[in-house]
């Protein structure tokens, strides 16, 4: 047996590259070109060799995914149980050893060839003249990925180098279709599954009321809100930045009788004192310089439904006392007003700070503190929500697509990383990364080394922040605008915009982190929102204050 390079094979006939070779390359080509299954493609090619060229009983050979052994999964003129005996481990027989050394293989006389098996077809099933074997590797790139092989008669007026081209440009061929296969089988297994995982979260989130999540944590979580949410009792959900507060009172206000009433949302971090107590009280025309009319404040605008105050820990001792009153009394004063103002709302407060502390620190007041803190609910960080990475990932994944016009998929192993960080900031943050993920895939996969590079500005961007944040009596407390403020019709909840916090306030030194967002989504501002994790009123704040407006 040869196996060696082409060029060294010995043969006594002239080389005879002729028609019925180019019509063998053309057909082929035509055939992998129109043909929807590797399968249609690759016995057509053999029975061409076949029939064209007489290289009889062509098989394509590749390692089985169950035992590894090399097994025939293409074949032209054998009979099954003929296919069914071809399995090789590597190296062994002609055909392994083509497999495991990428070397071409001639037998001029299979029957002079000690190595020859006669495994796959018995030599009484072929003909009585001398009979030839020709193997040739299927190579993806430097790897040998399979085995393309044919007998043929040796006496024949073609040069066997001429067949042995001939194989090798077809090996090519078949490399290109089983390469492309593998990449369909791939992508369409990934799509099975993310569907399959979509159906269940779908399923889930309709019973757990929009929520997403499996982890015993969140479900706990839920079942404390759904059971409170029809009494009048006083919520106070605590949790990280990010973990759903907001969420949560959404769902306590919409399985509440007053879910026909208005739900409205308010962060107190965000707003400027000298200006939250007229957003939440209202005032009365006059009041103060601008005062023009008289306008209501929240907590009547949330008249017999529920107003949410986020961040009540940054309440000031004047204000905390004048929600005591809300929360005993159920009337307000407008600012500049003498006249109590009824009021049926119920208040929901969230805070991520530890507001027992404050109390102790004499910032928040006891009182208020035990009216507030009448069931408290816990929302666990995402880190610790077994699994919840995963279903919330892909949710994202599916709504960023539908945002952004791609069809986007996570890569190999991207899933496992996102499980395997702390996630600062929580479902936010997740979202977040995704939606930027989205944005930078290159060739509609999303690669692990996309969600490094996201992670890696995150972690900058969350120094930076820490850095705004220690620092921040040195900047003015310049108010988010009244986007923080979130008005629906009775009955609805507003979807809240993913990025419409945190609440940052703004920097001189944000001015390139902007303006490198706008040079990286070619001046939308939407996206280029969305990349910094803001909405797009908050960025376009942010350019105004930093007059920026008219940046590219
Ligand atoms: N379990 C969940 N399933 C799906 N989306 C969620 C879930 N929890 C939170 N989200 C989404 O994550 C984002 C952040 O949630 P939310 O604003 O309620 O957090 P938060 O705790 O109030 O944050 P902060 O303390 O910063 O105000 C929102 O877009 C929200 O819709």
């Amino acid at each position: 047996m040869d196996t060696q390079p082409i060029s060294s094979v010995t043969t006594n006939a002239p080389i005879d590259t002729g028609a019925a070779d180019l019509t063998v390359v053309q057909e082929a080509a035509r055939l992998i070109g129109q043909s929807a299954t590797p399968g249609v493609a690759i016995t057509g090619t053999l029975r061409l060799m076949s029939q064209m060229l007489g290289l009889n009983r062509g098989r394509v050979l590749l390692p089985s995914d169950e035992d590894g052994l090399l097994a025939i999964r293409y074949s032209y003129g054998l009979t099954d149980q003929e296919r069914k005996r071809g399995l090789y481990s590597f190296e062994e027989g002609v055909t392994g050893k083509v497999m495991k050394t990428g070397q071409q293989a001639v037998v001029q006389d299979v029957d002079q060839e000690p190595g020859f098996l006669f495994r796959t077809v018995d030599r009484a099933t072929l003909p009585e003249g001398i009979v030839s074997y020709l193997a040739v590797p299927i190579m993806e790139g430097n790897l040998t990925v399979g085995v393309l092989a044919a007998h043929r008669l040796r006496m024949r007026p073609r040069a066997i180098n001429a067949d042995l081209v001939i194989l090798r440009i077809l090996a090519t061929f078949i490399a290109q279709i089983i390469k492309i296969n593998t990449l369909i089988e791939e992508r369409t297994s990934h799509l099975r599954e993310e569907n399959q995982e979509l159906k269940v979260a779908l399923e889930q989130q309709q019973n757990n009321h929009g929520i997403l999540g499996e982890s015993a944590a969140v479900k706990d979580a839920l079942l404390q809100i759904t059971r409170v949410a029809d009494t009048p009792v006083t919520v106070l959900l605590t949790g990280e930045s990010g973990t759903g507060k907001e969420r949560f009172s959404q769902i306590l206000h919409l399985n509440s009788k007053r879910c026909d009433q208005p739900f409205l949302a308010i962060n107190c971090a965000a707003i400027p004192e000298q200006l939250l107590e007229s957003e939440l009280f209202g005032h009365e025309k006059g009041a103060f310089t601008g005062a023009t009319a008289t306008k209501p404040g929240k907590i009547e605008l949330a008249n017999g439904g529920t107003l949410f105050l986020d961040e009540i820990g940054d309440l000031n001792m004047e204000l905390q006392s004048k929600l005591l009153r809300v929360l005993e009394g159920q009337v307000i004063q407008r600012v500049g007003g003498t006249r109590d103002v009824p009021v049926d709302v119920r208040i929901v407060t969230a805070t991520h700070k530890n507001l027992q502390e404050a109390v102790n620190q004499g910032t928040f007041r006891l009182d208020l503190f035990y009216r507030l803190n009448v069931f408290p609910v816990h929302l666990p960080p995402l880190r610790e929500r077994d699994g919840d990475v995963r279903i919330l990932a892909r949710h994202f994944l599916l709504s960023a697509n539908r945002e952004y016009g791609r069809y986007t998929l996570f890569g190999r192993g991207v899933l496992e990383r996102m499980e395997s960080y702390n996630w600062p900031g929580n479902i936010r943050q997740l979202e977040n990364v995704i939606k930027r993920a989205v944005l930078i895939a290159l060739d509609g996969n999303i690669s692990v080394s996309d969600i490094e590079s996201i992670l890696r500005q995150e972690s900058v961007i969350n120094k930076h922040l820490e850095a705004g944040q220690a620092a921040v009596s040195n900047y003015p407390r310049a108010a988010e605008p009244a986007a923080t403020t979130r008005i629906t019709e009775p009955g609805l909840v507003a979807p809240v915009a993913a990025s419409s916090r945190p609440y940052r306030w703004v920097r001189e030194d944000e001015e390139e982190q902007l303006l490198n967002a706008l040079q990286q989504t070619g001046g939308n501002k939407t996206r280029a929102a969305a990349l910094l994790g803001m909405s797009a009123r908050q960025f376009r704040y942010r350019l105004d204050k930093l007059e920026l407006t008219n940046a590219p």
